[in-house]
């Protein structure tokens, strides 16, 4: 699964520190991954992963975490692996609806993976026994707390799997350095109306150090 020739290293972000625990306890030691925080937010998450490019020397950027699945893509404590990576909500509202920055000729809310990589990885976490989905990840400003946000979001973005916070700021930052990206999610809570004590974190913790423990397999 090599993206590049280069000898660089993998440079995982994650929002918390949970996050980050839970994806260093699944490399197990791996010293071919740096993996360093990007805080809350795509903006934090652009100016973190851009700093870190700047003092290291890398062949691939993965944003990943805990994410929110929806019902009818991506099951509670299942894997995501990104086939775009998308700005959900960067754009302007108008009397007609929502416009994209595509759209409104401001660049593009969308950022490509490589497909064939993407798919070689869900294959592999379906051989170790996940469940494990390619689809688009969404990055959004604010969590979705409504069933009207979340059915409005699936409309927007056709196929939508996961809603998360960071991997476009994460992917911008790794365009600039002309790196390739991944996005990996596990799903903690469901795109919905907000019901935080129903979230399953621990499981979803539980599965992204499996999914990384397969990565270091396969990559
Ligand atoms: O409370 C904890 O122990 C804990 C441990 C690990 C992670 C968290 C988070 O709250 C992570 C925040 C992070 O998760 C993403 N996320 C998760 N669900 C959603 C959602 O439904 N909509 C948007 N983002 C979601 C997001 O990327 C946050 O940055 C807590």
């Amino acid at each position: 699964m090599e993206h590049t020739t280069s000898d660089g290293r993998i440079l995982v972000m994650t929002a918390v520190e949970g996050e980050r625990e839970a994806v260093l306890r699944g490399l197990k030691g791996d010293t071919r991954f740096v993996v360093e925080l990007a805080g809350v937010g795509a903006p934090s998450a652009a100016a973190s992963t851009a700093l870190a490019l700047a003092t290291g020397d890398y062949r691939l950027v993965i944003s990943a975490g805990i994410g929110g699945g929806f019902v009818e893509a991506a099951a509670l404590e299942s894997v995501v692996v990104a086939d775009a990576i998308i700005a959900a909500d960067l754009g302007a509202e108008t009397a007609e609806g929502f416009s994209s920055v595509d759209e409104l000729g401001f660049g593009s809310s969308r950022i490509a993976v490589n497909a064939a990589t993407t798919q070689r990885f869900v294959q592999a976490l379906r051989d170790a026994g996940q469940t494990a989905v390619a689809g688009p990840i969404l990055t959004v400003s604010t969590a979705t707390g409504t069933a009207a946000t979340a059915e409005r979001l699936a409309k927007r973005v056709p196929g939508a799997a996961v809603e998360a916070m960071e991997g476009y700021g994460v992917a911008v930052a790794a365009n600039r350095f002309e790196l390739p990206m991944m996005e990996i999610r596990t799903i903690s809570n469901a795109v919905g109306p907000r019901d935080r004590a129903a979230w399953r974190i621990k499981e979803a913790l539980q599965a992204l150090e499996a999914a990384f423990s397969t990565l270091t397999e396969v990559i």
